[in-house]
């Protein structure tokens, strides 16, 4: 079996990801981790996910986890996941991060700490959503520039960063495949007398609302036609158990920064 320690344990993914190493045949749960200060600390992680007691408790000290621990399944935050994956180089264990909303530069610095131990980073870790990574470019490619493009997000109330982790992926294939700067071409709120579209721009929206998990579509426009593909994750499940199958993979990698078209051999 191997120590599974999560991080962001009373969270909402959290919660999902300890339940299901619960029942886990590979993984077992060795460590949970949350802020300093935060109501959970102390109860037990099984209890806290409303899985049964594990004998986990909840602590806020994820180094000294670490001797017992083999992978760090880590969705919480930017900032505490680029503090962790620094503590987890230290101590050359392994890594799985889910967080969403890092700036450019703490996307750099994720980088140079990754090429220390084995690391999946992804924004999204359900199968679907990587299989539309694969396959969104060659619909880009295929309509060409007759083709607006659209990227369309909704997600829960609760959720912090916008655009999603994945819509912001989703965009900058499709700009790579059209041969195209997101930077420049990404347009991201419209209001007021805005003018003409521009034939490059990839349109980037979102909706926060009540509990969507997460739904994600990618709408190619043209004249008479359009196109829609659309992924809804029914539950956090899709992502959590995705997360799992990474930490399973990536303890056995050599060193070295890895997302889920690796893990699923999608490349
Ligand atoms: N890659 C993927 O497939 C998916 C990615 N996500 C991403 O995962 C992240 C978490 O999402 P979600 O579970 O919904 O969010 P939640 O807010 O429900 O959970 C995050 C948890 O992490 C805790 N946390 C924050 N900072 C620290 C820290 N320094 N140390 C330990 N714990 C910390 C939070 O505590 P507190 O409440 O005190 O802030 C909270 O309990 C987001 O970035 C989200 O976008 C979500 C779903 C799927
Ligand atoms: O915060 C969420 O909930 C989700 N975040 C990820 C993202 O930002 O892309 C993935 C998923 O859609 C759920």
């Amino acid at each position: 079996m191997i120590n599974t320690i999560v991080v962001g344990a009373a969270g909402r993914m959290g919660g999902r990801l300890i339940s299901l190493i619960k029942d886990s045949t590979s993984l077992t749960l060795s460590g949970a981790v949350e802020t300093a200060g935060h109501r959970a600390l102390g109860e037990d992680a099984g209890e806290q996910a409303g899985c049964g007691r594990l004998g986990v408790a909840i602590t806020d000290h994820l180094p000294a986890l670490l001797e017992q621990g083999e992978v760090v399944i880590d969705f919480s935050s930017p900032a505490s996941s680029l503090a962790n994956l620094g503590e987890v180089s230290k101590r050359k264990r392994a890594m799985v991060i889910g967080t969403t909303g890092f700036t450019p530069q703490e996307t750099g610095e994720l980088k140079r700490l990754a090429q220390q131990v084995p690391c999946v980073f992804s924004p999204n870790m359900s199968v679907g959503v990587n299989v539309l990574f694969k396959v969104l470019a060659e619909i880009a490619k295929t309509l060409g520039e007759e083709y607006d493009i659209e990227v369309i997000e909704a997600h829960h109330r609760l959720k912090k960063d916008a655009p999603s982790g994945t819509a912001m992926k989703i965009a900058e294939v499709l700009a790579r495949a059209m041969n195209r700067d997101l930077g420049q071409v990404g347009v991201y709120e419209r209001h007021g007398m805005i003018g003409e579209r521009t034939r490059q721009e990839i349109g980037v929206q979102t909706i926060r609302a009540g509990d969507i998990v997460g739904d994600h579509t990618v709408l190619f426009g043209g004249l008479g036609e359009r196109i829609e593909v659309t992924h809804r994750a029914h539950s956090r499940d899709a992502f959590a158990r995705g997360a799992l199958r990474a930490a399973q993979w990536v303890v056995a990698q050599p060193p070295g920064l890895y997302d889920m078209l690796d893990v699923l051999r999608l490349r």
